[in-house]
């Protein structure tokens, strides 16, 4: 593996009574986009917030470029470029005084400043807009300004939270260009609750279910992993579960109502063609037939089952 920027250890946090987080382990190499997927309130976000050092963990220790957040917490915090959830934006500020002033908070030098934030307009597309109000930006721009100032003290590891929630699809489509960009050289954690999301964006994938991780490999791991075993045929004349048991790969049919059958196949996806040559030439009269989306959520559920 290549070398990491951050080492997550026996990771838990509960706020009240519950635990939110509990017993999180993972490393983080240098380069590329890991995805954080979980549905809402999985966990990612206090993952986020305690990895970039917004909220003080219950148990367990970080560390960013080998620093412990928790022992020197404005160190390791100048690694990092955070955009959460609900960016800190002031709106009454132009987008360079408040890259100049986020800059400030990260602790540049004054000399480094007007370079960095040049720069970091530049790399996020809003260099044309830097005497305009926040105000006065759209959605899409605000949120390159929130990846802008994220990026703009240079930092070797960046958390985005959710950046494309709220986005209509062309700023999606801009800012995960964006953040492809971005990942070129340095890390990226990019949190979603959209599967399509994260296998169109990341290498890896670290998926949080419950407050803790049930699955953690690369995107082609996982794709093998959840590629659905079985379709839904809906036919006008459905023949009997023997005949359809008869196609090569079948494992398995299950009636769901009169007309529609869930069949469960082995190995290649191929096996809808056979199928739809099989009704034809036997006349079960096929209107419809798609791979079962809900096998997926099935396997999201027996991941975090099994991992409870
Ligand atoms: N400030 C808080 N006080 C109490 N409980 C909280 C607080 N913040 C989060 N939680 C709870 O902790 C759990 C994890 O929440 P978290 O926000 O980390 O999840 P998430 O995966 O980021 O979800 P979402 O996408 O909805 O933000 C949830 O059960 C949530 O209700």
């Amino acid at each position: 593996m290549q070398e990491t920027i951050v080492k997550i250890e026996g990771l838990s946090h509960r706020y009240t009574s519950s635990w939110a987080i509990r017993d999180i382990n993972m490393e983080i190499g240098k380069r590329g986009i890991v995805g954080l997927l979980g549905s809402n309130g999985a966990g990612k976000s206090t993952t986020m917030n305690i990895l970039c050092g917004a909220l003080n963990q219950t148990m367990g220790s970080v560390y960013i470029n080998g620093i412990n957040m928790r022992e020197a917490p404005e160190l390791a915090k100048q690694e990092i470029g955070f955009l959460p959830q609900n960016p800190p934006l002031y709106l009454d500020l132009t987008v360079d005084e408040y890259l100049h002033y986020c800059a400030g908070l990260r602790r540049m030098p004054k000399d480094r400043i007007k370079p960095a934030v040049k720069e970091a307009k530049e790399r996020c597309g809003v260099d044309h807009f830097g005497h305009r109000l926040l105000r006065n930006l759209s959605g899409g721009y605000r949120q390159r300004v929130g990846i802008a100032q994220a990026i703009v003290h240079r930092p070797k590891l960046v958390v985005l939270d959710e950046p494309t929630n709220g986005l209509d699809p062309n700023q999606i489509i801009e800012v995960r260009a964006l953040i492809k960009e971005i990942a070129a050289d340095r890390a990226v954690i990019f949190s979603s609750h959209i599967l399509s999301e994260v296998q169109l964006l990341c290498k890896e994938i670290k998926m949080i279910e419950s407050g803790r991780i049930v699955f953690s490999d690369t995107m082609d791991a996982f794709n093998n992993y959840v590629e659905p075993h079985s379709l839904i045929m809906h036919m006008e004349n459905p023949p009997a579960v023997e005949e359809v048991e008869k196609v090569s790969g079948v494992t398995r049919v299950e009636f769901l109502t009169e007309r529609q059958i869930r069949v469960h196949f082995n190995g290649d996806q191929e096996i809808a063609e056979r199928l739809i040559t099989a009704s034809v030439n036997k006349g079960w009269r096929l209107r419809e037939i798609s791979l079962d989306k809900t096998a997926l959520d099935e396997i999201f559920k027996q991941l975090s089952s099994k991992n409870n």
